[in-house]
């Protein structure tokens, strides 16, 4: 049995269109934790996923929290738009805000969870100054805009220096990982400091995602699997 409290967060942006309400059953009967939402808005992130329409549709059946992550530029236009659509947690990139103090404010004015993601370019110190008002830091481990992208490895160190920047000024922040995750990564990654894992494609794509999902839920972060 594994000791780990990480969360699962299937990408709903792997799922199958044509059949959505099955994948979201799927993920309501699975042991995962979280639906991962993935708005993009063609600028931001050179491809475009689905909008707010499409994030309710899935809102009136899921029965656990949608974590939501905006790729798009000026995120605060949308912010209530998203907590109407059923958002609990909403995470905006650093990239995309010039007053990120303020935006997240606004999340935590709406009632939501505040996260910020960011690009693999960006180092975690830029969050220095502001790690105690996060309540979750995306590590985007892939260049977001697309699924089934190559995880990159430095994503480990990040995460122990994040960890580390939050020690004794935010112990309870939820660092998420996002971008090739599974099982190959997903032990080593819990036992660097992260929390919540984001999987699409390694969910979606396998013969039985209830499954594969369980398989995640139960990585020990005592195992380095890399
Ligand atoms: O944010 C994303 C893309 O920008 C997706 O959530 C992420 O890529 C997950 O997909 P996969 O697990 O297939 O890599």
């Amino acid at each position: 049995m594994s000791l780990s409290k990480h969360l699962i967060a299937p990408s709903v942006l792997a799922a199958d269109f044509a059949k959505l309400y099955d994948d979201i059953i799927m993920v309501n009967n699975s042991q995962a934790d979280w639906f991962h939402i993935d708005i993009m808005d063609g600028v931001f992130v050179p491809n475009i996923s689905f909008g707010f329409p499409v994030m309710q549709a899935i809102a009136k059946h899921a029965t656990k929290p949608l974590d939501v992550h905006l790729m798009i530029v000026d995120p605060d236009r949308y912010l209530q738009v998203c907590k109407d659509s059923g958002a609990e947690v909403i995470t905006v990139h650093y990239e995309a805000c010039t007053h990120l103090h303020r935006t997240l404010a606004a999340i935590k004015e709406l009632g939501c969870k505040a996260g910020v993601a960011l690009n693999p370019h960006t180092p975690v110190s830029v969050l220095a100054d502001i790690i105690q008002d996060i309540d979750l830091v995306c590590i985007m481990s892939v260049n977001p805009g697309f699924g089934g992208q190559k995880f990159i490895q430095y994503t480990y160190e990040k995460v122990r220096q994040l960890r580390a920047l939050a020690a004794g000024r935010n112990d309870s922040l939820l660092i998420e990982i996002d971008g090739g995750v599974g099982s190959a990564n997903a032990g080593a990654l819990l036992a660097a400091g992260a929390d919540v894992l984001v999987a699409g494609s390694f969910v979606f794509a396998s013969e039985d995602p209830t499954a594969t999902i369980a398989t995640l839920k139960a990585v020990d972060p005592q195992v380095q699997s890399v």
